[in-house]
C-alpha cells in the first residue's frame, strides 16, 4: 500500500524588521506557486514566518512588542495565504506571533497552524519549549527573550486529522526535547512540521557555534526514526538584522534519513513525495510501541519538575 504527500518545505530568507505584512506575504504567495507548480499538496513555513525573529530585540512598550503579533487569523494582510490553499488544492502550516484576548486579558503565544486544502484551519499548536530569557541581559550580542513574550503553550501536543494523514506540529526548540515527538508519535502523528529560527551563535555556549547545523539534524533524524514518522523541519534562514540563522531546512523520511534538503540560506523550495504508509516499516518493528514500550519503567519523565 502506499499513500503519498506531496510536500514543499518552504524555506524563508532573512525578513528584515521594516518589512511589512503584505511584503512577506508576497513573498510566501511566491514560494506557494512554485510548490503549486511542483504538484505540492502541503506547504510547510517557518516558526514566526510573518516578521522578523523579534524576540532578539528588548523592548519596553508593550505596542511595540503587540505589532510583531497577529490579532486575527486570516486577517486583510493574511488572507491571500488562505485564498492560494484554496486556488491551489494545498495545505499550509504557517508560524506566527499570536495574540489573543480571554476573559478581558491579552495572552501572546509562538503559534502554527494548519490550514487544509479548501483553506480552513483545522489545527493549531502553542509552543511549549520556550528557550532563552525573560529579562534583559546585557552581556549578550542579541537578545532571546521568547520567555519574556511568549506564555508557554497550553494545546498540549495534539495530532489533526488532515490532507489524508495523521499530522503534528511543533515550533523550533521544541525539536531538541524526545519527549515532544514521543508524545506526538504516541498520538498516531504520521508527518510533524517543524518550524524554526536558529542563530548560529548560542552566547551561552559559543564553543558549540560549529555544531548548530548538526544539532539540528542530529534532533529531527532521531525524532524521525524513534517515533516512525516523516518530518518536514523549517527554517527561517540567512543574516537577518545582523544576526545569522542557520538553514539545511529537509525532509526526513521514517527511518531517519534526509530525503530532501535547502541548499541555500535563502526563500527555496525543497520538494519530496512522502509515503505516509512508510511509518509502519519502524512502527510495526523496532518502535512497535504496543509491544516493546515499557511505561512503568518511564514515571521520571511525568513527574512535575522540582523548582
Ligand atoms: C534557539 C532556539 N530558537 C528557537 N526559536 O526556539 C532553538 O533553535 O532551539
Amino acid at each position: 500500500m502506499s499513500r503519498p504527500l506531496k510536500v514543499a518545505a518552504a524555506q524563508v530568507g532573512p525578513i528584515a524588521r521594516d518589512e511589512t505584512r503584505a511584503e512577506v506575504v508576497v513573498r510566501l504567495l511566491k514560494l506557494m506557486e512554485e510548490a503549486h507548480n511542483l504538484g505540492a499538496e502541503l506547504i510547510v513555513f517557518p516558526e514566526l514566518a510573518l516578521t522578523t525573529f523579534f524576540p532578539r530585540w528588548y523592548f519596553e512598550d508593550q505596542a511595540d512588542i503587540d505589532a510583531f503579533f497577529e490579532k486575527e487569523m486570516p486577517s486583510a494582510e493574511t488572507r491571500p495565504l488562505f485564498d492560494a490553499a484554496k486556488k491551489y488544492q494545498m495545505g499550509f502550516y504557517l508560524g506566527y506571533a499570536e495574540l489573543t484576548t480571554e476573559d478581558g486579558k491579552d495572552r501572546h503565544f509562538n503559534t502554527a497552524i494548519i490550514v487544509d486544502k479548501n483553506g480552513e484551519i483545522v489545527g493549531k499548536y502553542r509552543k511549549i519549549h520556550l528557550p532563552g530569557h525573560s529579562e534583559y541581559e546585557s552581556w549578550r550580542p542579541f537578545q532571546h527573550l521568547e520567555r519574556r513574550y511568549f506564555e508557554t503553550g497550553d494545546l498540549g501536543f495534539q495530532t489533526f486529522n488532515a490532507l489524508g494523514g495523521k499530522m503534528g506540529m511543533c515550533l523550533c526548540n521544541d525539536r531538541r526535547w524526545p519527549e515532544t515527538y514521543r508524545v506526538l508519535g504516541l498520538r498516531g502523528a504520521e508527518l510533524i512540521m517543524i518550524g524554526y529560527n536558529t542563530p548560529v551563535h548560542y552566547p551561552q555556549a559559543p564553543e558549540h557555534d560549529h555544531l548548530q547545523d548538526f544539532h539540528n539534524e542530529l534532533v529531527m533524524q532521531a525524532g524521525a526514526y524513534q517515533n516512525g514518522s516523516w518530518i518536514v523541519g523549517v527554517a527561517k534562514a540567512g543574516k537577518e538584522e545582523g544576526c545569522e540563522l542557520i538553514g539545511g531546512s529537509c525532509i526526513i523520511d521514517p527511518t531517519g534519513q534526509i530525503v530532501a534538503q535547502a541548499k541555500t540560506l535563502e526563500d527555496e523550495i525543497v520538494f519530496f513525495e512522502c509515503d505516509l504508509d512508510r511509518c509502519d516499516e519502524i512502527r510495526e518493528n523496532v518502535f512497535n510501541f504496543k509491544r516493546y514500550r515499557e511505561p512503568e519503567n518511564y514515571t521520571p519523565i511525568t513527574e512535575p519538575k522540582k523548582s
